[in-house]
């Protein structure tokens, strides 16, 4: 159903992200002026009905006042992008940042668009490359006026009501059963999606850990564990399982309290490749989880679950590496201890 109240927005970034944010606010009836510096990524949008810009002086010439201006780049480029943009905009226009920046950045960068009258908003924008058709859940900080003027394409880009059943005990309205929240002040919305995505890393680890467990429950049938180098299996009867881990996935999906969306993604890509053998199992991190654990450790918070998960994700890429040899080091120092060439 189209929007009752069609606004114009700019999209500066056209990665999956940017280009799905175009094409869900254009079909609920806004219009979109977009730039990228890959032209190709512009001009396939102009395809689907979105207005071109050449630059980003062109992009806000083709934009009315007062502008609303969605930046959807790496955290590397927000800077410099925003730097030419308050030359370029005028009093009360605003712009949101819907990336992954670092919400102390936005307290840094709402400082210094205020002296120009412009409005920075950052904006958590959760949903991947799945968003176009689910919606993106939105963490908005800033200041209540451009928060409040923006609403109809926020409500637009939000999954919506229908996307979930209602809480049951719940008793106040607001924005959040649609999808998209309004934190707090500038850095709120990114500092609640800096620590959603730091849940997003505990919450794969023990997914991870447990389909883990589970691939292993064979270990007692095995002539000769390879583990049985360092620690013999004690009772190999209790370890006598071949359990498919694929299948387990999905029946967790129905019903159960582990249920989730990140089990149906599970599910499916291990339905695709049981062994998942076209990954080698080095995680990489973005920051986020990064940033959640150091807010943890200001605030005087336990967070073990989540530092965890990042701390295993370093050691997925080796950085574990040396101190795992001091251990042997110090096993061989102190009791003559080998370390065997094979096992695990
Ligand atoms: O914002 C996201 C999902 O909500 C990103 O896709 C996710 O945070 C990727 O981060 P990382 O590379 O650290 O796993």
């Amino acid at each position: 159903m189209a929007t009752d109240t069609p606004m114009q927005l700019g999209m500066i970034g056209l990665g999956r992200m940017g280009a799905n944010l175009v094409r869900r606010l254009t079909r609920d009836g806004h219009h979109c002026v977009v730039y990228d510096v890959n032209e190709s990524a512009v001009r396939e949008l102009e395809g689907e009905g979105a207005v071109a810009a050449h630059s980003l002086g062109d992009l806000v010439a083709k934009l009315e006042r007062p502008r609303a201006v969605w930046l959807m780049l790496p955290a590397a480029v927000v800077q410099s992008t925003l730097d030419q943009l308050t030359d370029l905009l005028d009093p009360d226009d605003a712009v949101i940042d819907g990336g992954n920046s670092y919400y102390r950045d936005d307290i840094t960068r709402a400082a210094q668009l205020a002296p120009h009258r412009l409005h920075y908003l950052d904006c958590g924008t959760s949903g991947g490359v799945w968003g176009l058709e689910r919606g993106y859940c939105l963490m908005i900080g800033g200041e209540q006026e451009p928060v409040t003027r923006l609403d109809p394409i926020f409500r637009t880009i939000a999954p919506g009501r229908g996307s979930a059943e209602p809480t049951p005990s719940r008793r106040t309205d607001g924005t959040a059963p649609e999808g998209y929240l309004h934190c707090g002040p500038s850095g709120a919305g990114h500092f609640v999606k800096m620590v959603h995505n730091g849940v997003e890393y505990g919450m794969m680890a023990a997914i991870a850990e447990g389909l883990s467990i589970i691939e292993h429950a064979d270990a007692g049938l095995r002539k000769r564990s390879a583990d049985a180098e360092t620690t013999p299996l004690r009772e190999p009867e209790a370890y006598q399982y071949e359990i498919d881990v694929g299948e387990v996935a999905e029946v967790w999906r129905r019903g159960s309290v582990v249920g989730s969306w990140l089990v149906d993604l599970t599910a499916d890509a291990l339905a695709r490749s049981p062994k998942l053998e076209e990954f080698t199992g080095r995680v990489s991190d973005s920051g986020e989880g990064r940033w959640t654990a150091r807010a943890a450790i200001d605030e005087g918070v336990p967070a073990a679950v989540i530092t965890t998960a990042l701390t295993d994700r370093f050691a997925s890429r080796g950085l574990g590496e040396f101190a795992d040899r001091v251990l042997s080091a110090m096993r061989s120092e102190f009791g003559g201890h080998a370390e065997k060439r094979s096992g695990r």
